[in-house]
């Protein structure tokens, strides 16, 4: 069974928009890229994919479930343990630090106390973050609070990594830099990768390829 996997599945929003996605499966441990326009649904697909909603039609498998056959609870436990989410705008704490950034991740997950410090720790140490653990995001560079961002949604291994324009705000050498980190970390963790992007230079790093396109969204490479 494919780690993800797509059938026939639709996204309407209101009487105005509706988002046909191409079927889709990802193997476990696999890294995929969605390329799209502004508006062709690459968050949306994300969303569904972390269970953060549902599709009006058609079916989200992961690892094996179909996730509107989950109770509210049984997603809640999915979202919180399975799925790493790494925001196109971090979203991180302004009044934490680094390193308890990553530990409110970790709480979220249910890891606390003395292994959540060590494993928060370990994490910001393995993206290049051991000097900066006590900073707090104002003080960091937009690269640096990008890998406090990812060393939150992996802190606590999940198995499906979701990336939403993960060089949106990089220039192209840091851009580099940041998606080795982020296919590296995830292959460390054995996690499935996907990256939503609008970038073509970024979907070309990756073999495996879904092009999503405005309504009708349509085809797949
Ligand atoms: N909560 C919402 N309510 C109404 N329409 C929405 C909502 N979320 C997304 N949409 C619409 O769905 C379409 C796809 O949006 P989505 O954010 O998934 O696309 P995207 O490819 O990620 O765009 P971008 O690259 O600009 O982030 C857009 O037309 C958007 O306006």
């Amino acid at each position: 069974m494919a780690e993800v996997c797509l059938r026939g599945v639709i996204c309407r929003y209101g009487e105005d928009v509706t988002l046909c996605f191409p079927d889709l499966e990802i193997p476990s441990g696999e890294q995929a890229v969605l390329l799209g326009p502004s508006g062709s649904g690459k968050t949306t697909l994300l969303h569904l994919l972390a269970g953060l909603r549902g599709p009006s039609a058609g079916e989200v498998w992961v690892d094996g479930r179909n996730l509107a056959t989950l109770s509210e609870a049984q997603r809640d436990a999915y979202r919180r343990e399975r799925v790493g989410y790494l925001f196109q705008d971090f979203y991180l704490m302004e009044g934490y630090t680094a390193l308890e950034n990553v530990l409110l991740g970790l709480g979220i997950a249910g890891v606390r106390g003395a292994a959540a410090l060590r494993q928060a720790a370990e994490i910001l140490r393995a993206v290049g973050l051991g000097q900066r653990l006590s900073h707090p995001p104002k003080r960091l560079s937009t690269g640096e609070r990008q890998r406090v961002a990812l060393a939150r949604a992996v802190a606590h291994r999940p198995r499906l990594l979701l990336a939403d324009e993960p060089t949106a705000h990089l220039d192209r050498s840091r851009a580099a830099t940041a998606l080795d980190l982020l296919t590296q970390t995830a292959k460390t963790l054995g996690a499935t990768l996907v990256v939503a992007t609008h970038d073509p230079w970024v979907m070309e790093r990756f073999p495996r390829r879904l092009e999503l396109y405005p309504h009708p969204a349509t085809r797949t490479a």
